[in-house]
């Protein structure tokens, strides 16, 4: 059985970070699943179509990083139709042995929520603005607003709302170097894996 580590947190807190670290030092495979949601809010259309017809050109464009494509994403989002269409896509992805890193919103609530290891990965509203502002070049103040205008819809929708699973280990990186941060994640996987 491949070895799941789910990691959910709000928007720009450094989840898909550590997500990327875990993986490459574990061996295992890493799902950004944030990504099925900006590229099917991207396709534009029917999002419901647009979710189960997803291909992996859709997720290779090179405009899904932007703030546009993320408030894109979160509209649809809330779309229960749109989030069932994607479930099979995270489990298929997920299967793979040795184990998979999947971050996102729901994913030790509902796609994995007996994944091994689960982290809830967050920061300060200003340390995750000043951070997405540096890596867009953009102003620090707008993406404030942007983070908590996608946070509120992401948090207050009905299906699959984010917030930590009851059993997620809560990682505040406001204070952390990336660095740091990893090396907290991968002290709590050693951790479950020592049994
Ligand atoms: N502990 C940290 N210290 C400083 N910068 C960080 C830290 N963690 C992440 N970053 C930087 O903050 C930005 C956001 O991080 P990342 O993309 O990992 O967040 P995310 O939670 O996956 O965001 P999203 O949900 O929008 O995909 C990136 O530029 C990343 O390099
Ligand atoms: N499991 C997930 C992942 C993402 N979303 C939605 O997509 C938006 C963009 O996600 P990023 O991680 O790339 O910022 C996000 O704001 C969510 O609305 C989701 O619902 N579930």
């Amino acid at each position: 059985m491949p070895f799941i580590i789910a990691i959910d947190g709000p928007a720009a807190s450094g989840k898909g970070t550590i997500a990327r670290a875990l993986a490459a030092e574990l061996g295992f495979h890493h799902l950004d699943t944030g990504l099925l949601y900006r590229a099917t809010g991207a396709k534009g259309g029917d999002p419901v179509a647009a979710a189960r017809g997803l291909t992996a050109a859709d997720l290779a464009r090179d405009d899904l990083r932007s703030a546009a494509a993320g408030q894109a994403a979160s509209r649809i989002a809330a779309i229960p139709e749109v989030r069932a269409a994607l479930v099979a896509f995270q489990h298929c992805f997920a299967a793979q042995d040795p184990g998979a890193v999947l971050d996102g919103r729901d994913i030790g609530t509902v796609i994995y929520p007996g994944a091994e290891v689960k982290l809830y990965v967050t920061a300060s509203d200003a340390v995750r603005a000043a951070r997405r502002a540096a890596e867009l070049g953009a102003d620090p103040d707008q993406m404030l607003a942007e983070l908590r205008e996608r946070d509120l819809r992401d948090s207050q929708r009905d299906v699959a709302p984010l917030r930590p699973a009851e059993d997620a280990v809560v990682l505040d990186t406001s204070t952390l170097s990336i660095e740091e941060a990893v090396a907290r994640a991968l002290a709590e996987v050693r951790r479950v894996r020592a049994g």
